[in-house]
């Protein structure tokens, strides 16, 4: 792999909703090989960034690049080096987890003996081996993450977009989560993940960026990007923070 190379390039990229823009003129660069955080209040355009670089959402303006891909104009090269785990996930859930992550490996061209070797290993790294043969639609909310987390890696893809990877998920999968993440980014892959979950965020990742209404507010390696603080209180002095009025939900007060 060339020495700084860029896994995803997102430039100049556009989105609005009616009057709604989500998105304004969002450039960013996610260098190969990083673990990267983008962080956000909730409506900040976290998922409209994800889904436009995924190929999910068409711009308004802007492109996205994976690794000398573009996402919209070559959308079969882009979509081969990258496994995505999109926020509110429609899995076709009358499957089995098994039969589930054999469909996704077969449709990604991933030969049938390689899907299920990789489908055994997925869902025993995963703790899903006992759940492997039930159908997805009866999976609690953290199982239907981490089979999502499994479709989007049989591929062995190069760059992984996760929106929220570790929600709903309990600590014990959380940490096989985090731990696959590592070793596959050691491995030479590039993560980009959104949370709203700074610790996770300072704890997993070595560059960030930091968006809100739209546009990237900081981005750089973390340390550069905290400036010697908390990534908390730099992404709250960044994006500012609300005070509760004295006055407010009164009535929720007792005495
Ligand atoms: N399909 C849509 N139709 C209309 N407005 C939308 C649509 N999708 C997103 N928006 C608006 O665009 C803005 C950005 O939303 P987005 O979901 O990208 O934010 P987010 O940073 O992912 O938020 P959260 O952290 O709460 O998930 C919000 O104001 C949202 O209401």
């Amino acid at each position: 792999m060339a020495v700084n190379q860029i896994a995803l390039s997102l430039q100049g990229l556009h989105k609005s909703f009616g009057a709604k823009l989500a998105v304004d003129d969002l450039t960013l660069e996610v260098p190969a090989g990083s673990m990267f955080g983008l962080v956000g209040p909730n409506g900040a355009g976290k998922t409209t960034t994800l889904s436009m670089a995924t190929g999910l959402l068409r711009p308004d303006a802007g492109r996205a690049v994976v690794l000398g891909a573009d996402v919209w104009s070559d959308p079969a090269a882009a979509k081969a080096l990258m496994g995505v785990l999109p926020d509110g996930l429609r899995l076709f859930d009358r499957l089995s987890g098994r039969e589930l992550l054999r469909y996704v490996g077969l449709l990604r061209s991933v030969p049938a003996e390689l899907v299920t070797a990789r489908s055994g290993e997925l869902l025993e790294a995963l703790g899903l081996t006992e759940d492997a043969d039930n159908l997805v639609v009866d999976y609690s909310a953290g199982m239907t993450k981490k089979i999502g987390l499994a479709c989007a890696l049989i591929h062995a893809p190069r760059l992984l977009l996760l929106d929220e990877p570790l929600e709903a998920v309990d600590p014990v999968s959380g940490e096989t989560i985090r731990a696959i993440l590592r070793s596959y980014v050691a491995g030479g892959g590039t993560v980009v993940l959104s949370s709203h979950v700074m610790e996770l965020v300072e704890s997993l990742c070595d560059t960030v960026a930091v968006v809100a209404q739209g546009r990237v507010l900081a981005t750089g390696p973390l340390d550069e990007v905290r400036a010697g603080e908390s990534l908390q209180r730099r992404f709250i002095s960044l994006v500012g923070g609300r005070e509760l009025d004295q006055e407010a939900l009164a009535w929720l007060r007792s005495s």
